[in-house]
């Protein structure tokens, strides 16, 4: 069995909302990210309204304190940091990008992404998952909204082998 995390429970606190969507979509959104995972593994994902959490979620743009700046609208969506301790899991989204419910609406005059589509491939990252080559599947690095059940056969063996 290769390398296997321990570790089967996470526990996330949201520290900032995007103006963007109403919180309760992006709270909607953030947990239904999780579920995709946690519909395939043995994971289980709690939610902290304060204190010190293994993910972290923020809004942010340019630099945002971690020395990873964000890059204004369109190009560098989010990105999220493997597990480990301190800044380990943290999940960070660029708040220059207009985040939207609907998939991919254009209906603004300005691109719009899925937070929950975005969010599910940055917890893959929080969860150690790296990219996939299979355009299908979630862990694949370029952003498409026109997927039906966002993980593939490669998304769900992949987290499998890290948390089956
Ligand atoms: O590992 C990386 C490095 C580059 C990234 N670029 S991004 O922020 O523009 C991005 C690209 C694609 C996605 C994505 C891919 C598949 C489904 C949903 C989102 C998310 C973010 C984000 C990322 O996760
Ligand atoms: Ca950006
Ligand atoms: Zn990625």
């Amino acid at each position: 069995k290769q390398f296997c995390f321990q570790n089967t429970s996470f526990i996330h606190r949201i520290l900032n909302y995007t103006p963007d969507m109403k919180n309760a979509d992006v709270d909607k959104a953030i947990r239904n990210a999780f579920n995709v995972w946690s519909k395939v593994t043995p994971l289980r994902f709690k939610k902290l309204y304060e204190g010190n959490a293994d993910i972290m979620i923020s809004f942010g743009a340019k630099e945002h304190g971690d020395f990873n700046p964000f890059d204004g609208p369109e190009g560098l969506l989010a990105h999220a940091y493997p597990p480990g301790n301190g800044i380990g899991g943290d999940t960070h989204f660029d708040e220059d990008e207009t985040w939207t419910k609907d998939f991919h609406s254009k209906k603004k005059l300005r691109i719009s992404f899925n937070l929950f589509l975005v969010a599910a491939h940055e917890f893959g990252h929080a969860l150690g998952m790296a990219h996939s080559s299979d355009p299908g599947s979630l862990m694949y690095p370029v952003y498409s909204y026109d997927k039906g059940y966002p993980l593939s056969e490669d998304d769900i063996k992949g987290i499998q082998s890290l948390y089956g």
